[in-house]
């Protein structure tokens, strides 16, 4: 369609459809600000960073005096949408956060990320850390216990709080054919944001369930963090939205 031209239908008026359109079924999530159509062949779930670092107590935020109180909601919300996505056939991908335990990969004085991570920089200042936080290979770096990769989901590590930047994301999607992509995790504000901004740039359509997301910080940037992309990046949605447009009866499956 372009920009001169009326919508076909009345129910196209507030439907976001990209063109061209695919071959599979679409289905229509509802969002803010516009609901969203998708297939799911071309869609993946993406699972930002649901390590112990960011969701457990005792973890890397925990540690540097984030509030993590309320991450098991979250967590169990993100169990649905990864199973619905499942049933659905959308492709599931995890990200995880971190560095070797030498920290190499983190970057040294060079880098902002030596200056600005606060997992670097807890560890500074309490050097019976170092090799814990994020380290790959320790507890700190592993996926929650309650949210488990299956055979054909796919891990992916990740140096930086984009998920785009230096990994295999952007080729892999394209190999699969997918420019829809349905964001949860932690945090909000932080990577999966800069995922998603970093998506919208090479052209991915980017959607958040903001129940299955929770922030580093406090609440105000959760609000800023969905403000800014149901205004400009992207779309937000709910896990329960998100199951109605697959077709996944969440009570059924979890009696
Ligand atoms: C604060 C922080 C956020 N990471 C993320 N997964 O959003 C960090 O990694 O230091």
């Amino acid at each position: 369609m372009t920009l001169f031209e009326k919508p076909k239908a009345v129910e196209d008026l507030n439907v976001v459809r990209r063109e061209p359109k695919n071959s599979g079924e679409e289905t229509i999530l509802t969002a803010r600000p516009e609901a969203i159509a998708f297939t799911p062949q071309q869609t993946a779930l993406i699972v930002v960073d649901m390590q112990n670092a960011y969701a457990s107590q005792g973890g890397y935020l925990d540690l540097a005096g984030f509030d993590v109180s309320a991450t098991a909601p979250v967590i169990a919300n993100i169990k649905v949408a990864i199973a619905a996505a499942r049933a659905a056939g959308i492709k599931v991908i995890f990200f995880q956060n971190g560095w070797d335990n030498q920290y190499v990969e983190a970057g040294g004085a060079g880098s902002p990320n030596f200056h600005k991570s606060n997992a670097l920089k807890t560890m500074r200042k309490r050097p019976e850390l170092m090799g814990k936080l994020l380290a790959k290979g320790d507890w700190d770096y592993d996926l929650v216990d309650e949210l488990r990769p299956q055979p054909g989901d796919i891990v992916l590590p990740k140096p930086r709080y984009s998920g785009f930047f230096n990994t295999q994301l952007d080729s892999l999607l394209r190999s699969y054919g997918i420019h829809h992509l349905v964001f949860t995790g932690i945090a909000t504000n932080v990577c999966v944001e800069s995922t998603l901004r970093d998506g919208f740039f090479l052209e991915y359509f980017g959607v958040v369930l903001e129940d299955a997301t929770h922030q580093a910080g406090p609440e105000f940037a959760q609000k800023a963090a969905i403000y800014n992309i149901e205004t400009f990046f992207g779309w937000v949605s709910s896990v329960r939205d998100f199951c109605d447009a697959v077709g996944y009866d969440a009570k059924q499956n979890a009696a």
